[in-house]
């Protein structure tokens, strides 16, 4: 688990801040108990006339499907193995494994417990949004936490431990690697603002394939900016990629059609393409991406075959507009997460996982070649609220 500890320092931003806010919210109202190795469950509910919900079932009504429909092509079946998730997460997700570790624990000397009432609801509510959640995530998160537990007295490694299963219930069905096609050359377009790491993470990814055996090659698509295609020339240097470039403002389309050509004769497995940084406000730019997409369908009606949002963690909750712009041009399929160390924004994934159900490919979490990791609904939902699992 050596890579959660990583996530975790480096999300330390974000689950010191919620984690602060918690104990803030516990201690206003609390009370101070002993705690006693036999002490009753105060979480779990205990066995009781009234019919109450089991907190594990996926299927309360506000809860988004489990699965959200997967929007990469259908006649290509994923191939074995995928290099950016080689340990997929075991029985993330259940709860029962981060509660069942919690309770297990002999208890401290004393502990500062608060009876969960609306009051506490709502200072909860407020301490996700400000991390960034969203208002209706942070709604749906508190409420799903609090069924069947009003009147319990809660204390902050409960409700941390509530809030982590709450959390990766809602990322797991968004918890994907990106799907691998026997299609060659498999086209990854990639996308977003500027700035948001879509250099770095081809930069990653490339390295990454790469060592998994796939033969890549990487078209600088970024053809306004020549110091772009030079941070890419560097990156593809790095991870042992050939990177095909075009003069310096020249049609990205063109070096798109260029590029794909050269990728078939040279029996390319994966075709990586860089785009320029584009705000969501620049018709003109949005319109250049648009053609980039019909031209490579002029050599591959199936082209490209996963178009990759990078987002940039520390913008917030204005990646979603992001996502919703993206998605009306270029037919995003996947997420990228950049920039997740050192952010106090980190509840944004949530917020987008809740609402938009798209598969989130990888995480970044450092400039390095090796700072993309997979997405791990029960590390991040750990490492964002500060959770110590055992
Ligand atoms: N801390 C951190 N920095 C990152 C991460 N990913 C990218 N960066 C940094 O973010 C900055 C922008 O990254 P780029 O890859 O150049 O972004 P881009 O989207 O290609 O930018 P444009 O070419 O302007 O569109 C660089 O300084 C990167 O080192 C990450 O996961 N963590």
């Amino acid at each position: 688990m050596a890579f959660f500890s990583k996530l975790k320092d480096r999300l330390f931003k974000s689950s010191s801040k919620i984690e602060q806010g918690l104990d803030a919210i516990v201690e206003d109202g609390g009370v101070e108990e002993a705690v006693t190795a036999t002490q009753p469950d105060p979480v779990i509910p205990q066995p009781d006339p009234e019919p109450q919900p089991v907190p594990e079932l996926p299927d309360t009504p506000e809860m988004p499907e489990p699965q959200p429909v997967d929007p990469t092509p259908a006649p290509m079946p994923p191939e074995a193995p995928q290099p950016i998730d080689p340990a997929p997460p075991a029985e993330a997700g259940t709860g029962r494994g981060l509660l069942g570790r919690l309770f297990a624990r002999p208890g401290g000397a004393t502990v500062v417990r608060r009876t969960l009432d609306d009051d506490m609801l709502e200072q909860l509510e407020e301490l996700l949004i400000a991390a960034d959640m969203g208002v209706d995530t942070a709604l749906r998160v508190t409420a799903n936490m609090a069924e069947g537990r009003i009147g319990r007295k809660l204390s902050t490694q409960e409700i941390k431990a509530l809030l982590a299963q709450e959390i990766t219930r809602i990322m797991e069905p968004v918890a994907r690697p990106m799907p691998l096609y026997p299609k060659r050359p498999q086209v990854v377009l990639v996308v977003g603002v500027n700035g948001s790491g879509k250099t770095t993470t081809i930069g990653k990814l490339a390295s990454q394939f790469k060592a998994a055996g796939k033969k890549v090659v990487i078209a600088a698509g970024d053809t306004f900016r020549a110091a772009a295609v030079e941070q890419l020339q560097v990156w593809g240097d790095r991870a042992g990629v050939p990177v095909l470039t075009a003069p310096e403002g020249s049609d990205p389309a063109s070096l798109a059609f260029d590029a794909m050509t050269r990728a078939q004769e040279d029996g390319a497995d994966l075709l990586l393409i860089d785009t320029a940084g584009r705000l969501q406000n620049r018709a003109d730019l949005m319109e250049e991406l648009a053609k980039i997409v019909r031209v490579i369908r002029k050599k591959d009606d199936t082209a490209p075959h996963n178009t990759l949002l990078v987002l940039d963690a520390t913008t917030g909750q204005n990646a979603i507009s992001q996502v919703e712009t993206f998605q009306k041009l270029a037919d995003v399929s996947g997420l990228v997460m950049t920039k997740l160390d050192g952010t106090a924004k980190g509840g944004i994934l949530v917020s987008l996982a809740d609402r938009f159900g798209l598969p989130i490919h990888a995480i970044g979490v450092g400039e390095q070649i090796d700072d993309l990791a997979p997405f791990d609904p029960e590390d991040f939902a750990a490492a964002l609220t500060g959770f110590e699992r055992g």
